[in-house]
């Protein structure tokens, strides 16, 4: 579970994040909605301590995680959206180096790195350097990597953008299967569609401040009721 109380972020001339507050229950696949520039990468990055909070506090798992930053960086597995790290490292070295940071016995760490990747289609390429991968190939690395020390929480940042349809059912039924054993799963994206298929809960953001939070027949709901959200539902539908 992850409570954001009221976080902020400026950068110069701009208020990225406003006052922003979400409860995002576990056991649920939670979306977090948004056109471009709306503030979502910004709030993964003060959820996931990249970028300090100006204002406002994150709590995981009851964890602040500007107080107890290594605390709560075990406490989450995190999928940027550009996955463009450790490019001079084979995919195997990272994924045995994700194993070392978070101690995966060695026993499991090479049964679960065999079935992850050959899950994705990625296990031939194992002892190739990431730098030879493809964008869709790099994001699936650091998702193994992310599932191979299975924390209680996921954070994913637009996790299925650049992936084959195969590799996104596969994404799909892991984060479903995550969130049935009791466990968070938070995602963003800019694709209205895949918060239909997908979630249980949503909250929408635009300008840096949330929209809406509720399940999805109450979104649906809103859409109809309210003018400004109508017009963003338009907007959301056009990126598709
Ligand atoms: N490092 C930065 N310096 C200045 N402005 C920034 C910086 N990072 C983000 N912004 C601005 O803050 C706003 C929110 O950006 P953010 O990347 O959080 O949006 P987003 O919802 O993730 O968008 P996208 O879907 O395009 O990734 C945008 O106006 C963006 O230009």
């Amino acid at each position: 579970m992850i409570e954001l109380n009221g976080i902020s972020k400026s950068f110069p001339g701009k208020k990225a994040v406003q006052d922003l507050s979400l409860n995002v229950p576990s056991g649920k696949i939670f979306g977090f909605l948004g056109p471009n520039g709306a503030g979502k990468s910004t709030t993964i990055k003060m959820m996931t301590g990249i970028l300090p909070i100006d204002k406002g506090s994150i709590i995981m798992n009851g964890v602040d995680i500007t107080k107890e930053p290594m605390k709560a960086k075990h406490l989450f597995g995190y999928v940027p959206d550009r996955s463009d790290i450790f490019l001079r490292l084979k995919g195997i070295e990272y994924l045995n180096f994700i194993g070392d940071v978070f101690q995966v016995p060695l026993e499991t760490r090479k049964e679960k790195i065999e079935q992850l990747t050959k899950s994705f289609g990625i296990y031939d390429a194992l002892n190739d350097h990431i730098q030879t991968y493809s964008h869709g190939m790099r994001q699936k690395i650091v998702v193994s990597g992310v599932l191979l020390h299975d924390p209680d929480v996921w954070i994913l940042d637009e996790p299925l953008s650049g992936l084959d349809p195969k590799s996104s059912y596969t994404l799909k039924e892991m984060m479903r299967e995550h969130a049935s054993r009791g466990k968070t799963v938070f995602f963003s994206t800019h694709v209205l569609e895949v918060v239909e298929q997908l979630c249980d809960e949503v909250a929408i953001i635009n300008n840096g401040q949330v929209q809406f939070q509720g399940n999805m027949k109450e979104m649906k709901q809103q859409f109809k009721e309210d003018d400004n959200l109508e017009r963003l539902f338009l907007e959301l539908t056009q990126n598709e």
